[in-house]
Formats: structure tokens, C-alpha cells, sequence
């Protein structure tokens, strides 16, 4: 089965800013991603690549086994939520089904009325009188109705409050699970990614920091505490991601091919948010800090 998602040594510069650089990724299909990174790191870029809304300026990238949006067959598998989930205001919830039936070959109606109605949204309402949440229904159940092998999300419930957001990513998990779809979303909630999603991307100063499925990502990644002096070097196989220090401790985040071995410190699992704030900060710090530990980088 192809990946969902193949990038080899992508990248995407808007004039002389380098939004995404040498991207090397192969994502499995039937995961849902979360993409995860500071602002400006280059998620929406990665996305508006994975649709063919833009080109790559280096490397190259395929969606699903081809290259994004280079045919009608390819566009009819990418359902895409751009960031600002956009409606037509002027134009009701029947009016959008009905534009979605007329420019989809696939698209599957008694889906867009179940969507619908499990909303509880209203097919008379004009799309510029719903809410953000009602909104965000609206362009996920016409992103769906076209029945994607893969779904696209760029922020899809950054504007909504907590209710609505948990609502909105319950539709999503039922449409995903109702279609056997994959799906990408990028989100700064890292609770929503923990919540739903079952492979991690973290994108940092436009590269990718690290990426995989996430019950790998957390029995590969572990915290080591202990007096500082003892951790100044770490064993072999060992590599430290992020540490932090005070004049005697230091807690360490390790990457390691399974348990880290024990030795003069406390072994500690951590949760997603640790893991992905670690590799964050690693990418903003300059390199002798990125470093696997040594007396120097400790000093
Ligand atoms: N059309 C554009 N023209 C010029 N620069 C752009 C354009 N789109 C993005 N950039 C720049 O590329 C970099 C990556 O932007 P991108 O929108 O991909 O990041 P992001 O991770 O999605 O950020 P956010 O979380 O804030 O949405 C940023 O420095 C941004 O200013």
C-alpha cells in the first residue's frame, strides 16, 4: 500500500524565507496525523503541498501514490479544511450540499445529510449566520461527503471554545472511522492530538524535528533525573534531546532504541506534550545545546 504522504528532501521558499526545508517524510495510510509545531514553523506550507495548492521549490512530494492535484482522480481523494474553515456566507447549508454534489463525482449525499443533522445544523440557515463551530460542521461534512481517501485539516478548531471543539473532533473521528480515511490535521492544542491522533509530526524552523507513530514515539523517549555530574555523559545509544539543569540535578529527555539502560539515574515515562515541547525547544537552540550531552555541553 503506498504511504499516505511521501516527502524526500522537500522543501518551499517564498522569495528569500525558506517556510520548509529538507522534508523527508513516509507517513502510513489509516493513521490520523497531528501535526504539531510553533507558529511560522511551516505546517500550513506542508499541507497546501500535500493538496497541490503549491509547488515545492526543491524535493518532491506524493499523496496517496502520485503527485497532489495533478489529476481529477487525485483532487476527488484529498478532502481539504483550509485554516479559516471557509464558507460562502451568502449561500445556505442546502445551497453548499448542493454545490458539493455538482463539483464532486463521488460525493455522497445521504453522508452530507447524516453530517447534517448530527450537527444539528439547519439546511435553511444562511452559512454567514452560523457560529465558528456550526462553521467548522459545515466545511468538514462537505470535506467528507465527497468520501477522500484522505482528509486534510489546517487548524480546523483553533477559533472554537471547548465544547464545540470536542464536538467538532468527535465528527471528525466518526467521519474518518466512517470512510477508512486517513487524516492530517495541524493543531497548537496538543490535548486535541493526544486525544485523537495515533501519529505525531513535529515541525520546528521550517525541518522536520521528528516524526512517527506515537506509542513508538512514547516508548522510545523517556526522562533521565539524577545528579548532574552523572548525566554529563550518557551511555551509547542514548541521545539527549532536551535537558534541563540546576547546580547539582539535571532531568534529561533521552531517545533510545527501547528501555534506556539503568544506571545512576531515575527512569521516568513522559506524556506527548513533554515529548513534543522537547523537540520545540531543541529547535530553537543553537547547536552546542542540541547536542547528545557531553562535559562541554553541560558545563
Ligand atoms: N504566501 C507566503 N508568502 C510569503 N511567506 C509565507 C507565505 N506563506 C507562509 N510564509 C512564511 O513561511 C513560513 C511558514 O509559514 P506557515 O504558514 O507554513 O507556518 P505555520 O506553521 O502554519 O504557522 P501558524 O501556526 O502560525 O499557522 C513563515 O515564516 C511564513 O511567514
Amino acid at each position: 500500500m503506498n504511504p499516505v504522504l511521501e516527502a524526500k528532501g522537500l522543501g518551499k521558499r517564498y522569495g528569500r524565507r525558506r517556510a520548509l526545508t529538507d522534508c523527508d517524510l513516509s507517513v502510513p495510510q489509516g493513521r490520523v496525523v497531528g501535526l504539531v509545531g510553533p507558529n511560522g514553523a511551516g505546517k500550513s506550507t506542508l499541507l497546501q503541498l500535500a493538496c497541490g495548492l503549491i509547488q515545492p521549490t526543491w524535493g518532491s512530494i506524493d499523496v496517496l501514490g502520485s503527485r497532489p492535484g495533478t489529476s481529477a482522480t487525485q483532487l476527488a481523494k484529498v478532502g481539504f479544511v483550509a485554516q479559516d474553515t471557509p464558507v460562502y456566507a451568502t449561500l445556505s447549508v442546502a445551497d453548499h450540499l448542493r454545490m458539493g454534489a455538482r463539483l464532486n463525482p463521488g460525493w455522497d449525499e445521504q453522508f452530507a445529510r447524516r453530517g447534517i443533522s448530527r450537527s444539528g445544523l439547519d439546511l435553511d440557515q444562511k452559512a454567514g449566520r452560523l457560529s465558528g463551530g456550526q462553521r467548522a460542521q459545515l466545511a468538514l461534512t462537505i470535506a467528507a461527503a465527497k468520501r477522500p481517501e484522505l482528509l486534510i485539516f489546517d487548524e480546523p478548531a483553533a477559533a472554537l471554545d471547548p465544547l464545540a471543539r470536542h464536538g467538532f473532533l468527535e465528527t471528525l473521528m466518526e467521519s474518518v472511522a466512517d470512510l477508512g480515511a486517513s487524516a492530517i490535521l495541524s493543531s497548537h492544542a496538543l490535548s486535541d492530538v493526544e486525544r485523537v491522533c495515533d501519529y505525531l509530526i513535529v515541525l520546528a524552523d521550517s525541518r522536520v524535528q521528528v516524526a512517527g507513530e506515537v506509542t513508538q514515539l512514547l516508548q522510545s523517549h523517556h526522562r533521565l533525573a539524577g545528579e548532574r555530574s552523572r548525566l554529563a555523559t550518557l551511555p551509547h545509544g542514548l541521545e539527549a534531546v532536551h535537558a534541563e539543569h540546576t547546580n547539582r540535578a539535571s532531568s534529561v529527555i533521552v531517545r533510545s532504541g527501547g528501555a534506556p539502560p539503568p544506571g545512576p539515574w531515575k527512569i521516568e515515562d513522559i506524556d506527548l506534550e513533554t515529548l513534543v515541547l522537547a523537540y520545540m525547544t531543541r529547535a530553537g537552540l543553537p547547536a552546542a545545546h542540541t547536542a547528545p550531552m557531553t562535559e562541554e555541553a553541560t558545563r
